[in-house]
């Protein structure tokens, strides 16, 4: 697939965010791949997925574009910190990295340019995971081929709120010509389709499809409202 049919691919199309936090029962790479064939199943364009044994049990099974991250650590620049974290991911078979794009400081001190031309010069598309207006838009300049608003709600200074941020999306899209995609709490059909009216090119959902213990947890603590 070139750039641009991948981009045209995954517009006014559902990716489903198949992952497990450490200590989860569902967090092992078969299980997380069968979530990957129920996405597809179900209709998702794509599916995003953590680490690269992961997206390299998933190329392997599942005929749809891998979106990879590598989650390393859970503060500060944790979504694919490194360059050596985005070749991993493209070595495994990710059709597109996804990684931190914010201001923050990187482990190994490297740059979010740095990373685009790495995964770039490897043969993959970035998506630039942001908190921001700003870092929309500079993720943007650097050369990312989508921008997320995934980190909207995680970085201080970020509006923190239980819905998604769909302010954010209508901002960063009348703004980029990069395709835009609506990724966070994202929790129905509904605001899925919100989404895409406020003008993402793609809608990720994750938690909402493939997290049932976090699912059991809300309903668990509805019942003790
Ligand atoms: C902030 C962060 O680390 N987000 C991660 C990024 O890959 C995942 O934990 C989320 O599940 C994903 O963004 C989808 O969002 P939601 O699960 O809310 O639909």
């Amino acid at each position: 697939m070139t750039d641009r049919s991948l981009a045209d691919a995954l517009t006014g199309r559902l990716i489903v965010s198949c992952q497990a936090p450490p200590g989860d029962a569902m967090r092992d790479v078969d299980t997380l791949v069968r979530m990957t064939r129920a996405a597809r199943d179900g209709g998702a364009a794509a599916v995003r997925v953590n680490e690269p044994a992961v997206v390299a049990a998933t190329v392997a099974a599942v005929d749809l574009p891998v979106i990879g991250l590598w989650k390393d650590g859970d503060t500060g620049v944790y979504i694919t910190p490194t360059v050596r974290h985005a070749l991993a991911l493209v070595d495994a078979g990710a059709a597109v990295v996804a990684a931190d794009a914010t201001a923050r400081p990187r482990p190994d001190g490297s740059t979010f340019a740095e990373l685009v031309t790495a995964v770039h010069e490897a043969g993959a598309l970035v998506m630039a995971d942001v908190s921001s207006y700003d870092e929309g838009r500079e993720a943007a300049r650097l050369g990312a081929d989508f921008v997320s608003t995934t980190l909207s709600g995680y970085v201080p200074g970020s509006p923190q709120q239980s819905g998604p941020d769909l302010a954010l999306v209508a901002e960063l899209a009348a703004a980029l010509t990069t395709p835009v995609v609506a990724e966070g709490r994202i929790a129905t059909p509904a605001q899925a389709a919100e989404a895409l009216a406020a003008g993402a090119a793609s809608v990720v959902v994750g938690t909402a499809i493939t997290a049932p213990t976090a699912l059991t947890r809300l309903f668990v603590t509805g019942l003790r409202e």
